[in-house]
């Protein structure tokens, strides 16, 4: 290209340029501005500059109504407008995206279904609540395949006296009034308040009031047993140390003993009864709870009733001598219960009573698989009774599918601590703990219980005692089978002051009058607490149970034991006075209980239990724990 050339390139892209209109950038208002509302620092070139003026000199002198750079605006007009724009924008509030999404979405629901965000928040709850309860639906395969459906209940040839059957619905609800019972169902059995009108033998009655101190059934007793006599479904909801225990023995007992008498059991015959446990130490507790009963019987001239107990680690030859002669109640956890059915050691050809023991810790453990193939090797109707300290609403939501009828029994609120405990709650640094727990077992003579949810820690704290010079055992998940009955023997039989356990030994066991637990680390979980402290202030004696907590605590957990400090009249310390329940104002002063763990510090969004189930299950099944072989 030559120079001349070059030269007419530039004009032509200079003309071209100056013919192009400008435009200006504004950060506020993020849009193209017009040129006659350009900003002093926008490019203006020369040519239309000097237009510009010659424009402004002319309407000056005519005084006609003009603007620069635009034909159709005053300048002043355009200021304003400006500000107007101005002040919009500054008056528009500074929201996120995410704000006006979450409005826009509020908006949204509000406009279909005019929706509160308490509306909203309760069905969310409620669906969390239906997916957990449709995940833990406990009906046997089998029966769900084959369609089974009973609709009448077992019948039994067990009636109440007459004098209690005359009696009126009023004077029935009293009774319960007066004993904190709440019974729930279709023709609910009547209340019986001594062993003797419920036709309990004799010997029984006798047994119960010299060995076992027992004179009069608890409240669980009075509405439960005849409810099981009776042969009804049940569910069976009542704080720890309340009797439970008594009330799903006693029932299979003496189905057992009706079924011998009418026709003895050959060799291989049997069970007639089942009742699963979650755990081989509350197993083997239920088995010789039975086994004293059943003695009793054969004393006051009954027939002879075969118990055998079903759990991993006690030695086959033991089982097999039980088996040979037929027997007619069998005591397991479920994971050695299943493999006994499947191996054929014996059919539940004729079993026609089933009981859970602590069912939904059965289910939270990982147990519901088992428990569903056991249900499945069923061949004919059977009673099934539900049993725990908590409650949760998943089983209520089992008993509607799969039990017949169910009578639900509540002695207490579910989840609630029982009244016969001091609980106190104590501050204590985790550096200082070890030393203090010297100090707090000064608090009551032995017995005394401390549980840790660490292993580690539970053989640290049993040593630091040893060193100490108190007498103490340990028992957790990793020890063998043999050293966890040697320390619950040496500890039952008060050779032993102090047991320090981990949470597998604490849902159920009943140890003998213990004076004080102390929870050195506050379980997550309120539930676990409840259960924990409830080793002691059984059988209507009062117990201590004191609690260490500290930074470590999680305020939701602090939250929950607040509220059953409160729920059960306990002093409540400055500390935990002082944490506020941000659910309060929101639900106009009174809160009401978690459905799934029955916490009152929580809602179901935010229940430890949820998300730790998944976390416990695995542990616990690759510590074999409980329960299984
Ligand atoms: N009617 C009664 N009167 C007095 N003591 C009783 C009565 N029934 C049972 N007991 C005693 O109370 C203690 C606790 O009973 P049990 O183990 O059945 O309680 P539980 O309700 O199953 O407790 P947990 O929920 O902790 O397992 C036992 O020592 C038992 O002998």
């Amino acid at each position: 290209m030559s120079a001349v050339q070059a030269l007419k390139r530039r004009r032509m892209l200079q003309r071209a340029q100056d013919d192009r209109p400008q435009y200006s950038y504004s950060d506020d208002e993020e849009e193209y501005d017009d040129p006659s509302a350009a900003s002093s620092s926008t490019f203006v070139p020369l040519k239309q500059r000097r237009l510009q003026q010659l424009q402004h000199i002319q309407s000056r002198a005519r005084g006609s109504p003009s603007s620069i750079g635009s034909p159709s605006k005053r300048a002043d007009e355009q200021d304003e407008e400006d500000q107007e724009q101005h002040d919009r924008a500054a008056q528009r509030p500074q929201r996120s995206l995410l704000d006006e999404a979450r409005i826009l979405r509020e908006k949204k629901l509000a406009e279909e279904g005019e929706k509160t965000q308490a509306e909203i928040d309760a069905e969310e709850e409620r669906k969390i609540l239906e997916a957990h309860a449709a995940r833990r639906k406990l009906a046997s395969d089998m029966e769900l395949a084959k369609g089974i459906q009973h609709t009448e209940p077992l019948k039994t040839s067990w009636t109440a006296p007459s004098f209690i059957r005359s009696r009126s619905q009023e004077e029935n609800d009293k009774l319960r009034e007066r004993n904190h019972i709440l019974a729930d169902g279709v023709d609910v059995p009547p209340v019986i308040t001594n062993f003797r009108d419920m036709k309990v033998p004799e010997c029984v009655i006798e047994y119960l009031k010299t060995e076992k101190k027992i004179v009069k059934p608890s409240p669980i007793q009075m509405q439960g047993l005849p409810t099981a006599f009776a042969g009804r479904d049940m569910i069976g909801i009542a704080f720890t140390g309340s009797g439970k225990t008594l009330a799903f023995s006693l029932p299979i007992i003496m189905l057992a003993t009706e079924e011998e008498r009418r026709l003895p059991f050959a060799r291989g015959e049997g069970p007639v009864g089942m009742i699963v446990c979650p755990s081989r130490e509350l197993a083997r507790q239920t088995f010789e709870s039975i086994k004293g009963i059943a003695e009793a019987l054969v004393q006051g001239g009954y027939p002879q009733i075969g118990v055998l107990l079903c759990i991993g680690g006690i030695s086959m030859a033991e089982q097999h001598h039980t088996m040979s002669k037929g027997f007619h109640i069998v005591v397991a956890t479920p994971g050695r219960l299943q493999d006994m059915l499947t191996k054929k050691k014996f059919t539940l050809d004729c079993c026609k009573y089933l009981c859970l023991d602590e069912a939904d810790r059965m289910i939270d453990m990982g147990f519901e698989e088992d428990v569903r193939n056991i249900m499945g090797f069923f061949k004919q109707q059977r009673q099934t009774l539900l049993f725990s300290a908590t409650m949760p609403k998943k089983i209520q939501d089992f008993a509607e599918q799969s039990l017949i009828r169910p009578v639900i029994i509540n002695v207490g609120r579910a989840g609630a601590a029982s009244l016969d405990i001091i609980q106190e709650v104590e501050y204590v640094k985790q550096e200082a703990k070890m030393v203090y727990l010297l100090e707090c077992l000064q608090k009551t003579a032995p017995p005394v219980i401390i549980f840790s949810d660490n292993k580690n820690e539970v053989d640290d704290i049993q040593e630091y005692l040893l060193l100490k010079g108190v007498e103490a055992v340990a028992i957790h998940g990793s020890k063998t089978q043999d050293e966890r009955e040697y320390a619950i023997r040496a500890f039952k039989s008060g050779q032993k002051d102090v047991m320090v356990a981990s949470g597998v030994a604490s849902k159920g066991l009943d140890f003998n009058e213990i004076q004080h637990v102390i929870n050195y680390t506050m379980p997550k979980e309120i539930e676990d607490y409840v259960h924990q402290i409830g080793r002691t202030g059984r059988s209507g004696k009062t117990g201590v149970a004191t609690t260490f907590v500290n930074a470590n605590t999680q305020e939701q957990t602090l939250l929950d034991l607040k509220y059953l400090l409160m729920e059960a009249k306990q002093r409540i310390p400055p500390f935990l006075a002082a944490i506020e329940d941000p659910r309060m104002a929101a639900a106009g002063g009174k809160v009401s209980s978690c459905p799934v763990c029955g916490g009152l510090g929580h809602s179901i969004r935010d229940c430890p239990k949820l998300e730790d189930n998944q976390r416990r299950q695995t542990a616990q099944f690759s510590r074999g724990d409980d329960g299984g072989y």
